[in-house]
């Protein structure tokens, strides 16, 4: 299992790559749960670190143009891996658009770049598309990898929201479409145990490699402690 870990600027980045961490991806908090971050952020972090970059474009409403320019930005800018969530998308034809114009934009600039498209653990209190129909429109999309991660950060977790049940639904799904799938959302040092059963390719963290509160700064001794804990 791969450790994402989600910096918000150099110092950050670099204290996340000390720690351990497999995939840096930049965020900014600020802009929401997937907020994109500044070109020239996410460049910087890029010259300082060896690990494989991810950038989030942002929590999307249904904006294909504008998700897929976005996109195409986070790619010119370094990223890898490009993750987009689907917070105000209600349907599979919505989703499906979206996805299919990032796809395009990015994998035209470079085919070996990779999209990662988010749902939302706590779908059913933001309204958005139910994380289990993600999968097979990922799939037809063309995108790489799926994921979920709590909409709304306010300390409750994935966990409250989806069982370890929908979850190995989740990830069955994402592997039967021949994606690799993620799991992030306010995770805490004691679902570990459960994402080890549940063996996801990538988890995904801030909050708790932060001590608890995503707005404190990352610290490496806890990356490094999550490191050890996983698959
Ligand atoms: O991609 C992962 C997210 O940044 C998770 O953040 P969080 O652990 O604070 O919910």
């Amino acid at each position: 299992m791969k450790l994402l870990v989600s910096p918000i600027n150099v110092e950050e980045a670099i204290t996340s790559e000390m720690g351990g961490a497999d995939i840096i991806d930049v965020k900014n908090p600020k802009e929401g749960s997937l907020g994109a971050n500044f070109p020239w952020v996410i460049q910087s972090i890029k010259s300082k670190v060896s690990k494989p970059l991810s950038a989030t474009i942002g929590d999307f409403n249904y904006k294909p143009g504008t998700a897929s320019l976005a996109a195409l930005g986070a790619a010119v800018s370094g990223a890898q891996y490009i993750k987009v969530g689907l917070y105000d998308i209600h349907t599979e034809e919505e989703a499906f658009e979206v996805l299919s114009g990032i796809v395009k934009s990015v994998k035209s600039y470079d085919p070996g770049r990779i999209v990662v498209a988010s749902a939302y653990s706590d779908y059913s209190r933001i309204g958005s598309i139910p994380a289990l129909k993600l999968p097979p429109v990922a799939k037809k999309a063309g995108c790489d990898v799926v994921m979920v991660d709590t909409g709304i950060k306010d300390g409750k977790s994935t966990f409250e929201f989806m069982d370890e049940e929908e979850l190995n639904a989740f990830c069955g799904l994402a592997h039967k479409n021949g994606l690799k799938c993620a799991l992030a959302g306010s995770i805490k040092f004691d679902d570990i145990e459960m994402i080890n059963r549940i063996d996801p390719d990538i988890i995904g963290v801030r909050g708790l490699v932060c001590g608890g509160d995503r707005n404190d700064g990352i610290r490496s001794e806890l990356v490094t402690k999550l490191k050890s804990m996983i698959n």
